[in-house]
């Protein structure tokens, strides 16, 4: 027996189910009242504000509240930290934002050719085998499919950075996901007002998965300590990847992020005792 999961399901819930994670409300039923509701009442605007050309639900502005609900002020985040029971406006990933590109397109016979080209950039051998055991252990590829992670491998750009280069910058808008060849990296995080050293990445790891994952401002600032090599992958081009394979890297993305965050939140409070930016993202 086949079920046909209905086009925009697996994106929705998807959603709904990181802004879960990310807020951890106490009441679910509720939480997820206020969350469809308000997802509905801004499709609803967006309609009314539609015209011809524009009816369609415009890309990175289905549904955007990041501005209002998730926006990184340390100056007041302690006053908010005080309110556990307000509601965080929904924040509707990255990946519900190609949804509705895609759907505005969508066309099952012309599917194929409507999708954007398939970026690769070109690798020397030398240079894939870095890459390959560069991203070994980055437990957000853990459950592609070797098809699929040769297809983020081609997507996959080198960077090679030098001393002292801000690789991020807090606040700023997410473009890439990085997975670190070689080099040191300083983390800092503002802390009321002021940037503070929290962490340091040596020689492996990644970073910059929130602002693709959330699409949140950058929660960190980091700054290179030393010449160093760094794989990037252009966040717009994990569309190279069909939906099975999103799904794939988005289920344990859950687990990994409220891993991460939580991890944060915990250098945060040791370093400081206290982590009002992270605690506003994920409260
Ligand atoms: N304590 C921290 N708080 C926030 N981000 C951190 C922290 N430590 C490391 N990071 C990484 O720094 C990155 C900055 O960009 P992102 O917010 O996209 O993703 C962030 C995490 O990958």
């Amino acid at each position: 027996m086949s079920i046909e999961i209905p086009e925009g399901l697996t994106e929705l819930l998807q959603s709904f189910t990181v802004e879960v994670l990310r807020n951890q409300p106490r009441d679910l039923l509720e939480f997820a009242l206020q969350y469809f509701t308000q997802l509905k009442d801004s499709e609803t605007k967006e309609a009314s504000f539609g015209n011809d050309q524009n009816s369609a639900p415009r890309p990175g502005k289905a549904v955007n509240f990041i501005d209002e609900a998730m926006q990184i002020d340390s100056e007041n985040g302690e006053e908010e930290d005080d309110d556990d029971e307000e509601f965080i406006a929904p924040v509707i990933n990255r990946f519900i934002r190609r949804a509705s590109v895609c759907a505005e397109a969508f066309n099952p016979d012309e599917d194929e050719e409507d999708k954007e080209p398939r970026v690769t950039y070109p690798k020397t051998d030398e240079q894939r085998q870095r890459l390959q055991e560069a991203c070994r252990d980055i437990l957000l590829f853990k459950n592609l499919d070797p098809e699929e992670m040769s297809q983020v491998l081609d997507a996959m750009f080198e960077k090679f950075c030098t001393e002292g280069e801000h690789i991020i910058d807090q606040d700023d808008d997410g473009d890439n996901f990085y997975v670190i060849e070689s080099g040191t990296f300083n983390i800092f995080v503002k802390v009321d007002g002021t940037e503070k050293l929290v962490g340091c990445y040596d020689n492996r790891g990644s970073f910059g998965e929130l602002a693709l994952m959330y699409n949140t401002p950058r929660a960190a600032t980091i700054i290179a300590i030393s010449p160093g090599a760094l794989w990037c992958l252009e966040t717009s081009r994990l569309h190279v990847m069909d939906v099975k394979a999103f799904e794939r890297l988005l289920g344990p993305c859950m687990d990994i992020m409220k891993r991460n965050i939580a991890n944060y939140e915990e250098q945060l409070v040791t370093l400081f005792g206290s982590s009002p930016e992270i605690e506003q993202q994920s409260a």
